[in-house]
């Protein structure tokens, strides 16, 4: 079983994450953490957190000289903004008197739509949104792509797969259909200020967010990962908890601001005849293979050995700069909502939570069906599981 948990607020001292059930000799080091961290911070239409959050990366445990040692993987990412939060943020109680006089402290009683806020202060019995915020905020996500880079890494040298993420919409521009990333294309795709394979489409989205920004409004989209590599039989038919399909869209829909998850082509699927949903099955003297990639790479629940194919959508921001209509909960008045600052659009560094997310998920799939306490030991399970695989 693999575990994972993450603790920490927008702006306290540091995120941390601990991830359990991967085996010995995974290799990965600070430098592999830090650098997927630098790909979640890209994206044209970030807002100004970006431009200087470090995202000071610590191990803390679990890695010796490179490698994993068996034990909990344990992260710290540290808040830039720190010392501005010290003492809105303290843990240990603070003289009534100073917090009064802090202006960053000033309770937060206009939720804004679309955010945490106003239910999030129902449910936990707050009276500022500052409590609910800090914790609701995609800042977390941080946290996890540090330990999907463990995940991800732990794939690799072990049953070979490899992960990329583009964005497919934005603001409503959608690239061309049918274009699948494979590896190779990563390094290009994070150069691209939104992370669209489609050059004609990524400029039609740049030019998006030029005008939501001076519209004062927020945008969404979809992304999607695509998975290469991977073996035949991750998941299982037998319920539907051991399903890779359900478990990929739980931690998808897992992730902030994400509401729609579909498996290949989804929701198009719905709207075909049967003959033109599926995809047929040849052997031409390779092996058998499926000569389309409809299904997404999942069928029965289990990940078919083609590429998996998974697209997450995301609503626009919460935080609208042109302020959405609310109610002060401290008057009961009539208002707009509170807004300091804000990304205008956040779907290319959804893309890089998403790859984690799906890092961690096949993570948990390979370490159920191989097993192993040493990569070598999963890595030995899985090649004798494919040279001994029936219809191949
Ligand atoms: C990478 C990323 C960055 C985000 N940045 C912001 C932001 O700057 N401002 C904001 O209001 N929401 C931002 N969000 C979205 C909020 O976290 C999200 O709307 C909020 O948690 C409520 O969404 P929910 O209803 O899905 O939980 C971001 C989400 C992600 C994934
Ligand atoms: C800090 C990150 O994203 C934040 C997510 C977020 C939200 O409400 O979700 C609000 C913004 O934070 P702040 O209010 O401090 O500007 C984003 O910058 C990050 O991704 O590292």
């Amino acid at each position: 079983m693999l575990r994972w948990l993450t603790a920490g607020e927008s702006h306290g001292p540091a995120l941390v994450a601990i991830l359990e059930g991967l085996p010995a000799h995974v290799e990965v080091t600070t430098e592999d953490i830090s650098d997927a961290l630098a790909r979640r911070r890209l994206g044209y239409g970030r807002g100004a957190r970006m431009k200087f959050e470090a995202d000071g990366v610590r191990v803390i445990g679990g890695l010796r000289h490179g490698r994993t040692q068996g034990g909990p993987v344990a992260i710290e990412v540290g808040n830039t903004e720190w010392p501005k939060w010290e003492r809105v943020m303290a843990a240990d109680p603070i003289d009534p008197a100073e917090l009064e006089s802090l202006a960053r402290n000033a309770p937060l009683t206009r939720p804004r739509p679309g955010h945490a806020d106003l239910v999030g202060m129902q449910k936990y019995a707050f009276e500022d949104a500052r409590p609910i915020l800090e914790r609701a905020s995609a800042r977390e996500t941080a946290a996890r792509v540090a330990l999907g880079t463990v995940a991800s890494k732990f794939l690799q040298q072990t049953v070979g797969a490899r992960i990329v993420s583009h964005v497919v919409a934005l603001g409503g521009v959608k690239a061309p259909y049918g274009l699948v990333p494979d590896p190779d294309d990563v390094a290009k795709l994070d150069a691209d200020p939104v992370r669209c394979l489609d050059p004609e489409a990524s400029a039609a989205m740049v030019a998006r967010i030029d005008q939501a920004h001076k519209d004062g409004d927020t945008l969404g989209g979809v992304v999607e990962v695509a998975v290469h590599g991977l073996p035949p039989g991750l998941g299982s038919h037998v319920h539907g908890d051991r399903r890779l399909d359900a478990r990929l869209a739980g931690a998808l829909m897992g992730i902030q601001a994400i509401k729609g998850v579909e498996l290949g082509d989804g929701f198009d699927l719905a709207h075909v005849p049967g003959s033109e949903a599926h995809d047929e099955i040849v052997d031409e003297g390779q092996g058998i293979r499926r000569v389309t990639g409809r299904s997404g790479g999942i069928e029965g629940g289990m990940s078919t050995g083609e590429v998996l194919r998974v697209r997450a959508a995301m609503k626009p921001i919460a935080t609208v700069p042109r302020a959405l209509r609310t109610v002060d909960v401290a008057t009961g008045e009539a208002t707009v909502a509170h807004h300091q600052r804000s990304d205008v659009c956040a779907v290319p560094a959804a893309g890089i939570v998403a790859e984690a997310m799906v890092a961690l998920v096949l993570a948990e799939a390979v370490v159920e069906k191989f097993g192993g306490d040493s990569v070598m030991e999963t890595r030995r399970n899985a090649e004798s599981y494919l040279d001994t695989l029936r219809y191949r």
